[in-house]
């Protein structure tokens, strides 16, 4: 199962979390969100990541030139909108060359009559608990909602995934399910994530990988002033 870990921006505990070999980071660029990136993000350590750690940039009803921007700045490979964006923005988005991943808030029933534009224009889907957020919330909502799920369209199921569902969810089987988003549940404060607790959940929901230590690259030599000399 793919994992994404979604919200970090400080320098050390990216490369800790990427040490991990998650499939996608997530890094929002919403400023209303407390996980927002503002200039505490770095270009050159993002761009030094292995190219197997997808990095997503994470926008909530911004134009398609802000976030392009974003985009070429930080080398995304990803974005994940989290508003109203249309199916054809998201079709811009992609024509830019960006992969995209359209987030759906769900409440007590998910309209998958109204996902179907957007089949053809995204790469994933993302399903997510409905909440005051566009993201975030740390609840979630009712999975079993998705096993009518039919579209060809893999997804991530989010929202409110905490340590202590590792057990369920390495035993959830629904159609189009790709793989789990965590955030909020694995936090030790805002956009700061316990990597020894994400540890113990990579290994329990991938039993075969082996995850070595997360080397001191040269960016983050640059970037942490702790690890300067
Ligand atoms: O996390 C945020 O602060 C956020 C704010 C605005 C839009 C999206 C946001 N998060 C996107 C994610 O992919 C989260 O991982 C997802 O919403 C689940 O979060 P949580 O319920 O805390 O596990």
């Amino acid at each position: 199962m793919r994992l994404k870990v979604c919200g970090l921006r400080q320098a050390g505990n990216i490369l800790e979390v990427a040490g991990l070999e998650p499939d996608f980071l997530g890094f929002i660029f919403s400023p209303k969100s407390k996980r927002f990136v503002g200039e505490e993000l770095s270009e050159e350590l993002l761009k030094s990541l292995p190219a197997s750690v997808r990095k997503v940039g994470v926008f909530v009803d911004q134009s398609t030139a802000e976030i392009m921007q974003q985009v070429r700045r930080f080398g995304l490979d990803l974005v994940q909108l989290h508003g109203a964006e249309s199916p054809a923005q998201c079709a811009e988005l992609r024509a830019g060359g960006v992969g995209v991943i359209k987030a759906f808030a769900v409440g007590e029933a998910v309209d998958f009559a109204a996902l179907e534009p957007y089949a053809a224009v995204c790469d994933y889907f993302l399903f997510d608990a409905a909440g005051p957020q566009p993201g975030g919330n740390g609840t979630r909502f009712n999975w079993e909602l998705l096993r009518q799920y039919a579209l060809p369209v893999p997804y991530l199921l989010a929202g409110g995934i905490d340590p202590s569902m590792v057990a369920e969810l390495a035993h959830l089987r629904l159609p189009g399910l790709y793989g789990f988003d965590v955030n909020s549940g694995f936090e030790t404060a805002p956009a700061l994530k316990d990597a020894a607790v994400l540890r113990r959940f990579f290994a329990k929901l991938r039993p075969d990988s082996v995850v070595l230590p997360a080397p001191a690259t040269d960016a983050v030599r640059a970037s942490t002033p702790s690890a300067a000399n």
